[in-house]
């Protein structure tokens, strides 16, 4: 059997290849174009986001106290200055409140879905 990291690069690529073509930076000049633009990131957001609820579940599976109970602020802190970096349009505040929520509904689903299984992408 293939060691554990051989398995996550080849996820990640596969994620990078479903996830490039519907993230293009040209913006539109239309209304028509405009929502067609964003309706593409948000299928990119989505599938990310599954993605990353899977990932979080594993992670609360491998600690030694996983789910809400075992919250990690100071990780916490760093993913949302990290992200914080890469969206300097959004206030420090609004995001956040969306990384929190996002890092939140992925421990309902981890407490919801206690099964062994790897994440896998479930599209
Ligand atoms: O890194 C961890 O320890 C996790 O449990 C993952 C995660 C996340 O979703 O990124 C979730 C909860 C913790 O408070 C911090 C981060």
């Amino acid at each position: 059997m293939e060691a554990p990291g051989v398995a996550a690069a080849a996820q990640a690529r596969e994620a990078a290849a479903r996830i490039a073509p519907l993230v293009r930076s040209a913006v539109p000049d239309t209304l028509a174009g405009c929502r067609a633009a964003i309706d593409a990131v948000d299928a990119a957001l989505a599938t990310l986001l599954e993605h990353r609820v899977a990932l979080a579940g594993r992670v609360q599976r491998l600690k030694p106290v996983g789910g809400h109970a075992g919250r990690d602020p100071q990780r916490e802190a760093a993913i949302i200055a990290a992200m914080a970096e890469r969206a300097p349009s959004v206030p420090p505040e609004s995001l956040a409140r969306i990384v929190t929520a996002i890092i939140e509904a992925g421990l309902d689903a981890a407490e919801r879905d206690r099964s062994d299984e790897p994440p896998v992408w479930r599209l």
